[in-house]
């Protein structure tokens, strides 16, 4: 299904809700700098994220908790200049989003820096802060599921949604997040089943990541699709494409086509 060409038009964010009536996966991956990120648009890759991990994969934290929003506004401004067509979303950091006030000043740097949407963690006190984004003009991914921010509550990075309870209690806030007005939703480490029911019961395109195939699309962090160690323990819904790709831009397409065969994730690479 990959066509060899990367997008013909650059992406808006009206164009995501046409992605899910359509039917056509959504290929997403994290980014750090411009150079990845023009091979990233050469391929065709849909979605590029600023993500949080880069406490991690880039500054060798052992969490996402120290990373503030210059350093998320610093990479997203590498980013942004050599996307072209792929929509740049940017991560608001560790309590960047505690009120609805310091979310408006972390999403404007963000989106002066080139972000065309945030993406925050949670939905509770966070459904407050996504309606007071969207009202103001700053498009709103919402993030569920393993929330990485959470890791002290949570205790590690475990799967979410596993009981009856906290599953239904998934469902809700999915529902919730869409409600207040998100615009796309990454669901983190949640069972095959649960995702699926969420992006039939849902009108706004899911992103899974180590949550099953039936998502609308999938992410990925870049150093994870090219076998690069980031210092951890591999989770399970990670592929290291390299091999079978032959080169960086070889890796890309090649996700992206496994992504909208819908090859990947398979059972290998999602929690059952
Ligand atoms: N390189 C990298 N890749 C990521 O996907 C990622 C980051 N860093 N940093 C931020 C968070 C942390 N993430 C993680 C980290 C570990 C697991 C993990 O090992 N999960 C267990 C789940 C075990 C269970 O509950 O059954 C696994 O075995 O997959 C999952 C997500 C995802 N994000
Ligand atoms: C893994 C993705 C969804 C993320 O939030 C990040 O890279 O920070
Ligand atoms: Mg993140």
């Amino acid at each position: 299904m990959y066509s060899g060409t990367p997008n013909e038009k650059p992406w808006t964010v009206p164009a995501l809700a046409d992605a899910k009536c359509g039917g056509r996966k959504l290929v997403m991956l994290t980014c750090y700098d411009a150079s990845f990120a023009r091979t990233m648009d050469a391929a065709g890759i849909d979605l590029v994220l600023i993500g949080d991990s880069l406490g991690m994969v880039v500054q060798g934290h052992d969490s996402t908790l120290p990373v503030t929003t210059s350093d998320i506004a610093y990479h997203t401004a590498c980013v942004a200049r050599g996307l072209d067509k792929a929509l740049l979303i940017a991560d608001l950091p560790f309590q960047a989003d505690a009120t609805p006030e310091r979310a408006l000043d972390a999403s404007t740097a963000l989106l002066q820096a080139g972000a065309a949407m945030v993406k925050l963690e949670g939905a509770g006190h966070k459904l407050e802060v996504i309606r007071f984004l969207v009202e103001r003009e700053i498009p709103v991914c919402a993030h569920l599921g393993l929330t990485p921010q959470s890791v002290l509550r949570l205790g590690g990075y475990k799967v979410q949604g596993r009981d009856e309870a906290a599953a239904a209690r998934l469902r809700e806030d999915a529902k919730a997040v869409q409600d207040a007005g998100a615009t796309l939703l990454v669901l983190e480490c949640v069972p095959t089943p649960v995702a699926a029911a969420i992006t039939k019961d849902l009108t706004i395109p899911t992103i899974g990541i180590g949550a099953g195939p039936q998502c609308d699309g999938q992410v990925l962090v870049l150093h994870d699709l090219l076998g690069v160690n980031s210092g951890h323990r591999r989770p399970r819904f990670v592929k290291d494409f390299l091999g079978e790709g032959g080169s960086v831009l070889g890796a890309f397409q090649a996700y992206a086509t496994a992504v909208r065969e819908g090859s990947f994730p398979d059972a290998e690479h999602s929690y059952a």
